[in-house]
């Protein structure tokens, strides 16, 4: 890491403000004009460090040092992750609760996951047909979301698809906002809570099956390490982790066709891919697109690396966007460029779009697999199951809003069946 001593510190009260403006690129803009991975500056009223590139990740992964307790502010509990849920666990009890979630991506249950996707795809189709245009974000979102419920055995009806899947959507999308859009995700996440509780007590009561495999099952009955079931709130905001990051796949899905709009090369490559072709296409856009900005998490007991003191209860933030896109890690990082990963090594903290470092033991996202089969089996679909054309439409997406999606949900038209259009 570039680390220069002693650690640049922002003569500033507070860079809320800056953060708020400069959205994705506040971590890497600073790294730049310091020329350095990491600097002080204060958020919220705290001193925080930040930091960013691949020893940075490896640094913030490293569980002696640092500890999720009390990292994340109760605001980004009450809309992305639920209160007091695995985010923010630590130990023993962090690893056995991961465990539940890792016994949900066995092979079985992806390829199970990847068929479902592309049955929901399926029969979104005869409606597009006759449409005049689809925002493909929102479709994305009723399709992500019956999905994930039937992935998970959770009971939907059709006539709520449409509030869930907002409600899914609406915890993600509060994540960076002040304001309406913040209270709209904490509206969604007590519906959402409301709903998924009363699930959860249906199947411990018998009123509902939940076949064994299925994330209703392995939540409903989990036992923590004194071997008592979750109490009926914290399963339901476990469920809840698993089917709200599923629909927020949709962004992904988004980007994934812009991306195909803005290099249609890729468009044509991916009629005749095989799968790895489509694992380095999402893998890229994983990395090129903005989405989580940065984790957090608090110094466990103090230490000095490399001359700089991390005191005990220190907030440090490490760079997802700006990790993603560190030139010493990716040739032209700012290049959309699937073909990038034709011999990539698999790093454990270089893409970190999810998260970095281990599964099992650590923080990184148990859902990064499932992401990837999702996205996969959306875009075999929008490849080669049918063609569309991308009417004049706004293109861009902002790197200040926080989380950032394309601005006009992307426009689809002229939607036809892949072989009846050739
Ligand atoms: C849109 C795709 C997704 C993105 C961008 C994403 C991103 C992330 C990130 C950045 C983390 C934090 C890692 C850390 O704290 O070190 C995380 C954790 C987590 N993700 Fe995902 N994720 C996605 C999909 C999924 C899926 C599909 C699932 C479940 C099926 C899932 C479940 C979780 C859970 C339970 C955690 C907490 C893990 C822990 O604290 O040990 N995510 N995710």
């Amino acid at each position: 890491m570039n680390a220069v001593t002693p650690i640049p510190r922002e003569q500033t009260l507070d860079n809320s403000l800056a953060l708020l403006k400069e959205g994705y690129q506040f971590i890497p803009n600073r790294c730049q004009s310091y020329g350095a991975d990491i600097f002080e500056t204060r958020l919220l009223g705290e001193k925080v460090i930040c930091m960013s590139g691949e020893e940075a990740a490896e640094l913030f992964y490293d569980k002696e040092k640092f500890t999720r307790k009390g990292a994340a502010p109760k605001r980004i509990q009450k809309t992305l992750f639920g209160e007091n849920a695995i985010q923010g666990m630590d130990g023993k009890a962090h690893e056995h609760r991961k465990q539940l979630f890792m016994k949900l991506m066995t092979e079985e249950r992806l390829q199970r996951l990847s068929e479902i996707t592309t049955e929901e795809w399926r029969r979104k189709f005869p409606a597009w047909q006759k449409a005049e245009k689809v925002v493909l974000f929102q479709e994305a979102k009723e399709v992500l979301c019956r999905a994930a419920c039937r992935w998970a055995g959770v009971p939907l009806e059709e006539s709520e698809v449409k509030e869930r899947a907002d409600d899914f959507w609406d915890m993600v999308d509060a994540f960076g906002a002040v304001g309406p859009r913040h209270w709209q995700g904490r509206k969604a996440r007590k519906r959402g809570e409301a709903w998924i509780k009363k699930v959860i007590h249906q199947v411990r009561d018998g009123e509902l099956k939940a076949d064994k495999n299925t994330a209703l099952f392995a939540m409903a009955f989990h036992r923590d390490l004194n071997g008592e079931h979750l109490d009926s709130e914290m399963a339901s905001i476990e469920l809840i982790n698993v089917l709200r990051p599923l629909v927020a796949i949709t962004n992904f899905i988004a980007f994934s066709v812009l991306a195909l709009h803005e290099h249609p090369q890729y468009r044509n490559q991916l009629q005749e891919a095989d799968d790895d072709f489509f694992e380095m296409f999402s893998q890229e856009v994983r990395r090129y697109y903005p989405f989580g900005p940065f984790l957090g998490a608090r110094v466990r007991r103090g230490f000095i690396w490399n001359d700089i003191k991390f005191e005990k209860g220190r907030l440090v933030l490490l760079d997802i966007y700006g990790t993603n896109h560190d030139p010493r890690l990716w040739k032209e990082p700012d290049k959309f460029y699937p073909e990038r990963f034709g011999d990539w090594n698999g790093g454990l903290f270089d893409l970190i779009p999810q998260g970095g470092g281990e599964y099992y033991k650590n923080h990184r996202c148990p859902g990064e697999w499932a992401t990837l089969r999702v996205m996969k089996a959306s875009l075999d679909f929008l490849t080669k199951e049918i063609t569309y054309q991308v009417p004049d439409q706004v293109l861009s997406y902002s790197m200040v809003r926080m989380p950032s999606v394309p601005e006009s949900g992307m426009v689809l038209n002229e939607i036809q069946k892949f072989e009846e259009a050739k």
